[in-house]
């Protein structure tokens, strides 16, 4: 369609209204809606017009995930300039005031196909972690310290204490509001259309798991994170009055097992659902290598994980969307060749309290998976990501494959058709 503006506009699609809260579940014109996702971090990536775009593979990966009934995407978008090797290049942002319009005309490429397609975005505004650029390299522009790699300082520890740093650094976070706003206040250059008044975006996300510090966070540091989540989201909504909101967190895990610190950072109005993650493997609850010998206490572990989060959001009385969940293939292997028996009865596992509950009208908005792969295929022998390679479900800061769920991986595609189908059929 060609539109008044003379731009290309996206066939009208079904839903068109804004996913709003409504008591304690998504709904979109007039209905309930669940989230059946899949995390897809680079897709802005692939929508790009030159350099790292691939239109071509964005398409066919947007129509086999359409097939299965996935229904939203959980995208990057903006990524940070940055020395380190396990973060991705380019990025959109190579300085303060410095964009890459090809990456942000990506972001408008794939969310012009996503309208054709009537599927929704989560879009995140940062990372807690180093794959793209993140805190830390605010830090480096701000602060002038190192951007930290916990790939090549094996110290998580200390990464997450000075990566906290980032919530009080006033020019770190002056700098991240001018690029929430150039996004946020962006006119798609495909559609014509302000990215406010884009329905098929589902909320903007502050950042990837964002953490309040380390394992150890002070009651100081608590305090200025829960300050900084209401302060962002509510700077959010004051450019943009028609989407939701999130924090990114990954629930406890992400707030040092404090519980009520979860509650506290999510409690704002600003804050529109709740998000978790879970990882078992990289919690250390499931050993890879004995499978057999750890799967009880994993899968024990998850269920009250998942159960824990849901009579959380029961007590904020607000929706929750378990955004990334996911298990290593077979073997351990990194290989696409490996089999998913293990992830498969995990993913079974999950899915299953998940839409038991939903179907009780428990506050469950849905889940996504982390993460599509589809196409994308490991290029080195060491499984290590260099730029140029594809981009797969695995950042650069993992093995590619670690996580992915590929094209090929027939028996996980089936087992999220399954249950997308289920949550689909939930009728509020
Ligand atoms: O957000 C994330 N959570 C866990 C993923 C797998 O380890 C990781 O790749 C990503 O940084």
């Amino acid at each position: 369609m060609i539109g008044a503006a003379g731009m290309i506009e996206a066939a009208p699609a079904a839903g068109n209204d804004f996913v709003t809260v409504k008591n304690t579940h998504f709904a979109r014109s007039g209905k309930a809606y669940y989230i059946v996702g899949a995390n897809f971090w680079y897709g802005g990536y692939l929508g790009a017009a030159s350099g790292v775009g691939e239109r071509a593979r964005l398409l066919k990966e947007l129509d086999n995930m359409k097939a299965l009934g996935i229904n939203n995407l959980r995208v990057l978008a903006v990524s940070e300039k940055t020395e380190m090797t396990s973060a991705v290049s380019p990025a959109t942002t190579a300085a303060p005031g410095q964009y890459d319009e090809n990456l942000l005309a990506g972001l408008d490429f794939l969310m012009a196909e996503v309208a054709k397609r009537d599927m929704t975005v989560v879009l995140y505004l940062n990372n807690f972690w180093q794959w793209s650029g993140g805190m830390t390299q605010y830090l480096n522009w701000f602060e002038g310290t190192p951007a930290l790699d916990p790939n090549v300082t094996r110290d998580y520890e200390t990464f997450m204490q000075k990566n906290a740093g980032f919530y009080r650094n006033a020019a770190a976070q002056a700098e991240y509001r001018n690029v929430i706003a150039k996004i946020v206040k962006r006119v798609n250059t495909i559609t014509g259309k302000p990215y406010t008044e884009d329905t098929h975006i589902l909320s903007w996300q502050l950042a990837n798991e964002p953490r309040p510090g380390n394992s150890k966070s002070t009651p100081e540091e608590k305090a200025v994170y829960v300050k900084w989540i209401d302060d962002v989201a509510g700077y959010i909504h004051s450019l943009d009055k028609n989407h939701m909101v999130s924090s990114g967190s990954e629930g406890l895990a992400g707030s040092a097992q404090d519980a009520q610190l979860y509650l506290d950072a999510h409690r704002t109005k600003n804050i529109n659902y709740l998000t978790y993650h879970l990882w078992p493997k990289n919690w250390g609850w499931f050993d890879s290598n004995n499978p057999s010998g750890t799967w009880d206490n994993a899968i024990g572990k998850s269920r009250d994980y998942l159960n824990t989060h849901i009579e959380l959001a029961k007590k904020l009385g607000k929706p929750i969307v378990l955004e990334e969940f996911g298990l290593d293939r077979d073997g351990p292997s990194f290989s696409i060749k490996a089999t998913t028996k293990i992830r498969d009865r995990f993913y079974r596992e999950v899915f299953d309290v998940i839409s038991t509950r939903a179907a009780k009208g428990d506050p469950i908005a849905g889940f996504n998976f982390w993460a599509w792969g589809g196409a994308g295929r490991a290029a080195n022998a060491d499984y290590w990501w260099k730029p140029g390679n594809d981009f797969v479900g695995d950042p650069p800061q993992e093995e590619q494959g670690l996580y992915s769920v590929f094209d090929s991986d027939v028996s996980s595609l089936l087992l999220i058709k399954e249950y997308a189908d289920r949550l689909h059929a939930i009728k509020r």
